[in-house]
């Protein structure tokens, strides 16, 4: 039997108001793929990944994201869909007044953990494999730009999710950092087979760890893996 897709869209548009930003969205992507979104500024690379983790209402067309549907999905059940999924952003916000393990702490409690020792267990775990293992207690204004993004991915990472949604993660971070950082991503995607969808507006990135690339367009998400096999 063949397996499903961890996200799909069929004969999707996508919507912001009343403008209508992508139609006939058509894409599938499969557990533990690696994948990028880009394209020009206001294509809605942004807006196709809000309408994947439940911040935009699929109005037209069908989608599935880790077994959701989302035209079903309503205010209620979008938290329940945000435990299946990791997201990451370019400037997430650290809590100011708390250290990196009391931050991720938060988060769990946040999604209904309760037991502590598998809480200090799993915090333990996320910071070593983004290599923070001896950080937990830093307080978040002590960290540089790409430990704060990799305290975020491992926020992410922290419900084990099948699918990581990153909006441009390396956006504010040197080459050095931002390599360091892609290392992370192709590693989390190989080992623990997580799919990754990662918009991004940096070429050399796309250039040094290449992979699959969905591009947005003249109102369309063109696929490269369609392109090439079709
Ligand atoms: N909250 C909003 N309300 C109305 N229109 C919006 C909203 N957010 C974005 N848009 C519009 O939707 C279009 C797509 O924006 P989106 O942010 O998805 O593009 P993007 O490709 O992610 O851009 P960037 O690369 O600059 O992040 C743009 O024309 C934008 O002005």
């Amino acid at each position: 039997m063949e397996e499903q897709p961890i996200l799909q869209l069929s004969s999707a548009s996508i919507y912001q108001g009343n403008s209508l930003i992508l139609s006939d969205v058509n894409i599938a992507v499969n557990r533990g793929e690696f994948v990028y979104l880009i394209g020009k500024t206001g294509t809605g690379k942004s807006s196709l990944l809000k309408t994947l983790y439940g911040d935009l209402t699929l109005r037209e067309g069908e989608g599935q994201v880790v077994g959701f549907d989302l035209k079903k999905m309503d205010w209620k059940k979008v938290p329940y869909l945000r435990r299946n999924l990791g997201v990451v952003f370019q400037d997430f916000q650290l809590l100011t007044d708390r250290n990196v393990h009391d931050n991720l702490k938060f988060v769990l409690k946040a999604t209904g953990w309760q037991e502590p020792k598998h809480m200090e267990d799993k915090i333990a775990d996320v910071l070593d494999k983004v290599g923070l293992g001896t950080k937990g207690f830093k307080m978040p204004y002590e960290l540089s730009g790409g430990e704060q993004q990799r305290v975020d991915i491992a926020r992410a990472m922290l419900n084990s999710p099948k699918l990581i949604l990153a909006d441009e993660p390396t956006g504010n971070l040197d080459p050095e950092t931002s390599d360091g950082i892609m290392q992370l991503l192709f590693r989390i995607c190989r080992e623990d087979g997580t799919a990754i969808v990662m918009a991004t507006h940096d070429y050399i990135v796309l250039q040094k760890f290449p992979s699959r690339v969905l591009r947005t367009e003249n109102g369309q998400v063109i696929d490269n893996a369609a392109i090439n096999f079709a």
